[in-house]
């Protein structure tokens, strides 16, 4: 079972597409731990953030989105990915024998795959920019967010890292 087997309820507005891109994202935050875990690479990266954030902004400005609110859904996704990495980071703490195998390449693989979903996630916006502006929304997201859960079968800690994904997604951007 997974998105491609089961459609997207209708009443998920079209907000499907969106949570399927915050749980893809979130899903790379186990490779982005496993390339730290164990080496002096920060969880906390601010430059690396900013670079996002001001990327972002000025691609919402073309367009069309309102820059603040494009920022605020992403400042969303890296506080959620955090999250997940902090948690894999106390699991491995805690339990060695489930530490990565392999360290994969932070710059030259981890964050290129990021950056293919920010770009997919600057056009999701664009899409939906209407029913997120609508009185809907809230509802509509959960629908959509629940549903990413299942497709992507999500444990606890990515299930509280999805929610974190979503308070900025209503609203003006
Ligand atoms: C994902 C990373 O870890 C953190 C989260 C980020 C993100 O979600 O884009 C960016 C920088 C880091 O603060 C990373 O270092 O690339």
């Amino acid at each position: 079972q997974g998105p491609a087997a089961v459609p997207a309820p209708a009443v998920a507005g079209g907000l499907a597409p969106l949570t399927e891109l915050f749980a893809e994202r979130l899903l790379i935050a186990d490779k982005v731990a496993a390339a730290k875990y164990g080496t002096d690479r920060p969880i906390d990266d601010p430059a690396r953030e900013q670079k996002i954030l001001d990327d972002v902004a000025a691609r919402a400005v073309g367009l069309g989105l309102d820059p603040e609110a494009v920022m605020a859904v992403f400042r969303d996704q890296i506080e959620a990915n955090k999250l997940v990495q902090r948690g894999l980071y106390a699991w491995w703490d805690a339990h060695p024998e489930e530490r990565p195998a392999e360290r994969p390449d932070l710059d030259t693989e981890v964050r290129p795959a990021l950056d293919l979903i920010t770009t997919r996630l600057l056009e999701a916006l664009w899409e939906t920019e209407g029913v997120r502006a609508s009185s809907s929304c809230g509802a509509r997201l959960s629908v959509a967010a629940v549903w990413s859960a299942y497709g992507h079968e999500l444990d606890p800690l990515h299930l509280k890292g999805l929610a974190r994904t979503l308070p900025s997604v209503c609203g003006q951007s």
